[in-house]
C-alpha cells in the first residue's frame, strides 16, 4: 500500500482535535476487535494534548477497552518524574488518569531521576530494550507494529525530538536515542528515531496554527528528512496529516484537499 501522505484539513484546531479523537477511538476499537489489543504512540505538545483532552470529553471513549491498550511515547523531555513539563505528566492530566488503563501497558519513557539517573543514553537504551521485548516475530524488527503513532509537527518541521540536522534524525540503526542541545526546551530529550517511527502501521502528523504553515508546506513538498524531519515520518500502511486551515494555508494547491472541512 502506498504511504503517500493523505491530508485532512479541519476548520480550526478545536474541530481538528475532536475529529482526530473520534478517528483514534475508531482505530483502537477496530484493532481491538480484530486482534484483541491495540497500541498507540503518544506525542507531546499542545496538539497532542488537545487531542487527548478531546478524547477524554468524548462519550464514545467508553467504546475503547482501555485495559487492552498499550501506550508508548514518541519522545520525552528528560526531566524528573512528575515534572509538569514531562510529556507523560501532561498526558496523564489530559486523559490517562481518567481511564482504566493497565499500568503495565503504559510505557512511559524514563525520567532523569529514574534508574539510569541523568544518563540519557542509558535511558534511551532501556526504552529501546522495552520496545524490543514487546516486538513479536510478526513485527518488522525490534519495535512493535504500533497501530497509530502520533506526532506533533514543530514550526521548524521537527517531529518527536528529531530536530533538523541534529544527530538523532540521522540515526539509521538504533530505535531510541538521547538528544542533547535540542532547540526547543528542555535541551536533553529521549526520542524514537525515524526507523522506529516507520515501524508503525499508521503515522498521524498533527499541525494546527499559522506558525505551522511553512513547516507543513516544506515537509509536504519533497524536502529531505534531515532538513525537514516531518518529511521522513511515514507509516507502513498510512501517513495522515491532520491540519487546521491555518496550518494548511501555505500548502501548494495541488496538495490541498478540496473536500476537507
Ligand atoms: O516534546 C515536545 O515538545 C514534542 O513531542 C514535540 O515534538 C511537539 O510535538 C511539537 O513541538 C509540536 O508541539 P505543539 O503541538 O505544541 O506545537
Amino acid at each position: 500500500m502506498s504511504t503517500a501522505p493523505q491530508l485532512v484539513v479541519h476548520r480550526d484546531k478545536e474541530l481538528m482535535a475532536q475529529a482526530a479523537a473520534a478517528r483514534l477511538i475508531t482505530r483502537i476499537v477496530d484493532a481491538q476487535s480484530s486482534r484483541g489489543e491495540a497500541s498507540v504512540v503518544l506525542t507531546g505538545g499542545r496538539n497532542g494534548n488537545g487531542l487527548l483532552a478531546a478524547l477524554a470529553a468524548a462519550p464514545a471513549r467508553d467504546a475503547v477497552d482501555w485495559s487492552r491498550l498499550d501506550l508508548w511515547w514518541g519522545d520525552e523531555r528528560f526531566l524528573p518524574e512528575g515534572d509538569p513539563d514531562r510529556n507523560v505528566t501532561q498526558a496523564r492530566e489530559a486523559l490517562l488518569d481518567a481511564v482504566p488503563l493497565d499500568p503495565e501497558r503504559v510505557h512511559a519513557m524514563p525520567a532523569s531521576d529514574g534508574p539510569h539517573g541523568t544518563d540519557v543514553e542509558a535511558a534511551a537504551a532501556a526504552y529501546a530494550a522495552e520496545l524490543a521485548a514487546a516486538a513479536g516475530p510478526e513485527d518488522h524488527g525490534p519495535v512493535p507494529s504500533f497501530d497509530v503513532l502520533m506526532l506533533g509537527v514543530g514550526p521548524d518541521t521537527h517531529v518527536a525530538s528529531l530536530f533538523p540536522e541534529l544527530p538523532a534524525v540521522r540515526e539509521t540503526e538504533r530505535t531510541v536515542v538521547g538528544v542533547h542541545g535540542a532547540p526547543k526546551p528542555p535541551p536533553t530529550r529521549v526520542t524514537l528515531t525515524l526507523p522506529a517511527i516507520r515501524a508503525a502501521r499508521e503515522v498521524w502528523l498533527l499541525a494546527a496554527g499559522e506558525d505551522k504553515a511553512e513547516a507543513a508546506a516544506i515537509a509536504l513538498s519533497g524536502a529531505g528528512e534531515i532538513q525537514a524531519p516531518a518529511a521522513g515520518a511515514h507509516g507502513r500502511t498510512r501517513t495522515l496529516w491532520l491540519l487546521d486551515a491555518a496550518a494548511a494555508s501555505q500548502l501548494p494547491r495541488n496538495l490541498y484537499p478540496a473536500a476537507s472541512a
